[in-house]
């Protein structure tokens, strides 16, 4: 009884110190929020936890909640992950000022320093998260050239045609050997999971891209779905922790370190961690295999011009980057930090394509008018051409399949947000900036809000159409945003967009397809929306 009472006391004793200062912590987060000098509307958040608790209500899918939430609040609304605080945008006007193209100007950096970066031992010496205008500029000078310059283009082009040569013997073993004889008992057909096989072609050309490497995802898939060889390899392992990876990095960014850190939610974060470290000790073995190998390499000429040799030997002896001056950033980077960059590379080049194509495929097999016009215009284009020897200038004019590509990414956005950081205040039309504010441009409710289009919900690729020679397409282009806009647009546009009319054209040529899902778009990832 005795031992009772003073258990009693002691629980007495330590609650309600903690019950006050919880008390106090929830007073001064709501005095502080509700006499914030520049107040936008917005759901009420929670200490701690933010808006946090409504994103997990609507299953993760934070495009929809984000939608929702700007149909309540309107163009601009505030949204608390954790204790930060982000305006959301779905007005063109702020777009435009925020996707500035001017050098230094007040929207350059994506996001600042943040515990949850720092926690990941991410510095910010990749493209994405860079802070630094020297440095960012550096990196996106290789790239461009490793990836945006004409001949990178056109070896892109040829590493699709050679990936589609696989694809297509994996396809027709497959039909071979499962597929089902049609009504005319002339054509077979097969029932195939699209999107691992989109992914992995566009995960061989930037990996190849990138770091000259070839790592076999095609083969080692098809081996594994018909049961000949069913190990994934570990170049197949790398790209699946590679998206949780990303998954890792948005999660750190959302979620505050006292709930990532809880007992029994940290299992999720565990996860997430160890994916990311397994992810960068196979990147960082890349590149200590590739120092070796250029070492080892007397002649600097006969060095592949791939993004990770440039990388390495920028401003050394075997310098291949050659017209790409390093002059601005003297400082190199660490072999982690350059593993870092190529994976930033793989993570943008591979799930964004791949989750667009599957959405190109989706839309056009769910109307016949959409899929005739596509045939029509590829048997314009090639004719009976039975070499099938596609150039640039075939693809530029693919006017129709380029519509169809900008209004799928217009409804379907693969990303749900672009951020920019407003280093001081600013006033936009009516809006007032406050400083040191996260922008999130809100990119669904942009694209399908009806200032901006005429009816938005309604899936139209002619909209993006010139009316006649004279007339451009006409729209509001800061309205339309998913490859972001300004100084950190993404690089990699106009290789998704020749490789994704260069897939189509392929595709469309060889095979008929049919949309057997009923509701295959489906959100399983923080900010990427993936198609299934
Ligand atoms: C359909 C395909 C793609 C879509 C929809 C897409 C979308 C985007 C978006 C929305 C951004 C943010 C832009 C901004 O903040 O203004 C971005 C950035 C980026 N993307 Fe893409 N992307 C695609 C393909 C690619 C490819 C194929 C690559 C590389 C080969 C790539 C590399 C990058 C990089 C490096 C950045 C960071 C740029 C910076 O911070 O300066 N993307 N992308």
């Amino acid at each position: 009884m005795m031992f009772f009472k003073e258990f009693k006391q002691i629980i007495l004793d330590l609650l309600i110190p903690i019950i006050l200062i919880l008390s106090l912590y929830v007073l001064k987060f709501y005095y502080d929020y509700f006499t914030r000098s520049i107040s936008y509307p917005g759901p009420l958040p929670l200490p701690i936890l933010g808006n946090l608790h409504q994103y997990f209500y609507y299953r993760n899918d934070l495009q929809v909640w984000l939608h929702h939430l700007s149909l309540k609040y309107g163009d601009v609304f505030e949204l608390y992950f954790g204790s930060s605080r982000y305006l959301m945008i779905s007005d063109s006007r702020i777009v435009e000022r925020i996707m500035s193209s001017v050098k230094d100007n007040n929207y350059f950096v994506r996001i600042t320093t943040r515990d949850g970066l720092d926690d990941l031992k991410k510095g910010h010496s990749g493209i994405l998260f860079n802070v630094d205008f020297n440095s960012w500029s550096c990196i996106k000078k290789i790239f461009m050239r490793a990836v945006a310059a004409p001949n990178a283009l056109r070896f892109g082009m040829n590493l699709i045609n050679i990936g589609f040569q696989d694809l297509e013997k994996f396809w027709n073993s497959l039909i071979e050997e499962q597929g089902q004889f049609l009504c005319d008992e002339q054509e077979k057909s097969i029932e195939i999971d699209f999107i691992p096989w989109a992914r992995r072609i566009f995960a061989e050309t930037i990996m190849l891209i990138t770091t000259n490497r070839h790592p076999h995802l095609l083969s080692t898939y098809y081996e594994r779905i018909t049961n000949k060889n069913p190990q994934k390899n570990l170049d197949e392992e790398f790209f699946d922790r590679l998206s949780i990876a990303s998954d890792c990095v948005q999660y750190y960014l959302m979620v505050p370190p006292f709930i990532r850190n809880f007992p029994i939610l940290n299992i999720y974060k565990n996860y997430l961690y160890e994916n990311m470290t397994w992810t960068r000790n196979y990147t960082c073995n890349l590149v200590k295999e590739r120092l070796e190998e250029i070492k080892s390499n007397d002649d600097k000429e006969k060095l592949s011009t791939d993004m990770l040799s440039m990388l390495l030997t920028a401003n050394k002896s075997k310098d291949i980057t050659r017209d790409t001056p390093n002059d601005n950033n003297e400082k190199s980077m660490t072999h982690e930090e350059i593993g870092d960059n190529i994976a930033e590379i793989l993570i943008e080049g591979v799930d964004s394509p791949s989750n667009t194509l599957s959405f190109v495929l989706y839309y056009i097999g769910n109307d016949p008018d959409i899929e005739q016009r596509v045939l029509n215009e590829i048997d314009k284009i090639f004719g009976h051409r039975s070499d099938f020897n596609i150039t640039y200038e075939d693809l530029s004019k693919l006017e129709y399949i380029e519509a169809v590509i900008k209004e799928v990414l217009r409804v379907r956005p693969v990303t749900a947000t672009i951020t920019r950081f407003a280093a001081h205040s600013d006033q936009i039309d009516e809006y007032v900036i406050p400083p040191s504010t996260h922008l999130s441009v809100n990119i669904l409710s942009l694209h399908v809000h009806p200032n901006y289009w005429e009816e938005p919900m309604k899936f139209d690729p002619t909209r993006f159409l010139a009316r006649s020679d004279n007339e451009k397409e006409v729209y509001d282009k800061n309205a339309l945003v998913y490859f972001g806009g300004g100084l950190r647009m993404c690089p990699g546009k106009q290789f998704a967009m020749t490789l994704l009319k260069m897939m189509i054209v392929l595709l469309y040529s060889k095979y008929k397809f049919e949309v057997i899902t009923k509701d295959p778009l489906a959100q399983n990832s923080i900010n990427t929306q993936y198609c299934y």
